[in-house]
């Protein structure tokens, strides 16, 4: 189901003018910008990107786009996820297969846990992942509430699917309502796990089951419309990635805006869907706002897993390099790109295109070799509505260095320098 928040249309929050894409479509086209003469280079428009519409920034930014205030007080301003529920229902085994990429066969051999684990994760953004062992009282007077509380970004309840829920709902109320007078604002987000076991229809049964006894239980307490969002996931399946990736993008601040430039790129370049992925998590952290499927989540994750095996094998590491006026540049070389044909529906493309570099300084304390690599992106992965974009590759490419200038935008090098020198 579907988050609740209050969303700002896309249109509201345009970085770029529809007119700095360049349109395949020769009537929609501007033929002006196309003439050789004309140049088609990215600088000319990026001139007139201080003319754009720039979002408006306040002293304090906001960190966390959950829609309302933040609950940050103090801390150190990384927004936390923080993993709860009962004993086995999966917590763990969510955070070890998204963050670490274990094998969810390897789970079955993963030890109780017995304390809060804490792990930070360097990413395109800074975030905090918090597992919780399942028998906790969070609420005793021996633990200090507004320290777990205080800097969440959300607050992820796993409930098994398979096993009997009442008191994991129980529980879950119990919490909701606990925190609703100091932290009105939390997101709380449901993971209902380890769906696969389970056939369809039981499914769907006990997936609207839990949704009614959650918000029955709480309107019952006078609590009506709690910010809860329902979610039915599986570690062996895609589901996972597609709920976390929604949960993580409560938290961007600059989620309209990144919707809206990929709007503007759909609707220029014929693109039936667009994700911006952040390529080693396989989170995507926005899309167009056309209608969203699992089957072409799943087509854009297989298509990162092949990209990465391939650059096992024959990719080389790409040092920095300055850009024109001496600063360190976002990518190493030329932006990495990638282009495939897929037999699916007829001939169906798929485009990717290296977006930002950020260079990873996590440690792992597991030390996964996949955690420990140097060079994590963003990269745009679009699956072309059009049958043959290859002949129209040199738009689509020029159109992509117009997105890829407004996210530098958005996501300002500098920013995030100044944030990481902060918070190091
Ligand atoms: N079928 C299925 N099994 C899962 C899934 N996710 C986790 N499991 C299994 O559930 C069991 C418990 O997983 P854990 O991750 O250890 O559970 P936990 O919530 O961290 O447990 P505590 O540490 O005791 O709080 C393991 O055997 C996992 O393999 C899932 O999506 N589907």
């Amino acid at each position: 189901m579907e988050s609740t928040q209050p969303r700002l249309s896309a249109s509201q929050h345009s970085l770029v003018p529809e007119s700095q894409f360049v349109y395949e479509d020769s009537s929609q086209a501007d033929h002006s910008r196309l003439k050789p003469g004309a140049q088609l280079t990215l600088m000319r428009y990026l001139q007139d990107l201080p003319d754009a519409e720039v979002p408006h920034t306040d002293p304090v930014p906001p960190r966390f786009h959950t829609g309302r205030l933040p609950n940050s007080k103090a801390g150190d301003g990384k927004p936390r996820l923080l993993l709860m529920g009962q004993r086995r229902s999966g917590k763990s085994s969510i955070s070890s297969v998204v963050f670490h990429k274990l094998p969810p066969s390897e789970t079955l051999y993963l030890e109780t846990t017995t304390r809060i684990k804490k792990e930070s994760m360097h990413s395109f953004m800074d975030f905090q992942v918090w597992d919780f062992p399942g028998h906790l009282d969070y609420f005793d007077p021996a633990f200090d509430v507004d320290n777990i509380f205080e800097e969440i970004g959300a607050l992820i309840w796993v409930i098994d699917a398979q096993d009997e829920y009442l008191e994991a709902i129980m529980r879950l109320n119990t919490t909701i309502l606990n925190l609703q007078h100091s932290y009105p604002n939390i997101n709380v987000e449901v993971f209902v796990h380890k769906v696969d076991g389970l056939s369809e229809d039981y499914k769907g049964d006990t997936f609207r089951d839990i949704i009614q006894r959650v918000q029955d239980e709480l309107s019952d307490h006078g609590y009506e419309n709690a910010p809860v969002s329902f979610y039915q996931t599986s570690i062996y399946d895609h589901s996972i990635f597609e709920a976390f990736s929604k949960v993580i993008q409560k938290l961007i601040p600059q989620l309209p805006t990144l919707e809206a430039l990929l709007n503007s790129l759909c609707s220029t370049c014929h693109i039936e869907k667009a994700y911006l992925f952040d390529i080693m998590s396989k989170i995507y952290i926005a899309t167009d706002t056309s209608p969203t499927d699992i089957g072409s989540y799943e087509i854009c994750s297989d298509y990162i897993d092949v990209v990465i095996d391939v650059s096992e094998i024959y990719g080389w590491p790409r040092g920095e390099q300055n850009g024109d006026d001496g600063s360190p540049a976002e990518t190493g070389n030329n932006d990495a790109e990638s282009l495939i044909t897929m037999e699916r529906k007829g001939n169906n493309y798929l485009y990717l295109r290296e977006i930002n570099k950020y260079v990873n300084p996590r440690e792992c304390p597991r030390e996964c070799k996949w955690c420990q690599r140097p060079d994590r992106y963003l990269a745009l992965i679009c699956l072309m509505g059009d049958d043959s974009p290859a002949e129209k590759k040199a738009v689509i490419d020029y159109n992509v260095g117009v997105f890829q200038a407004a996210l530098k935008q958005v996501f300002p090098r500098a920013e995030r320098d100044a944030v990481e020198a902060q918070t190091a």
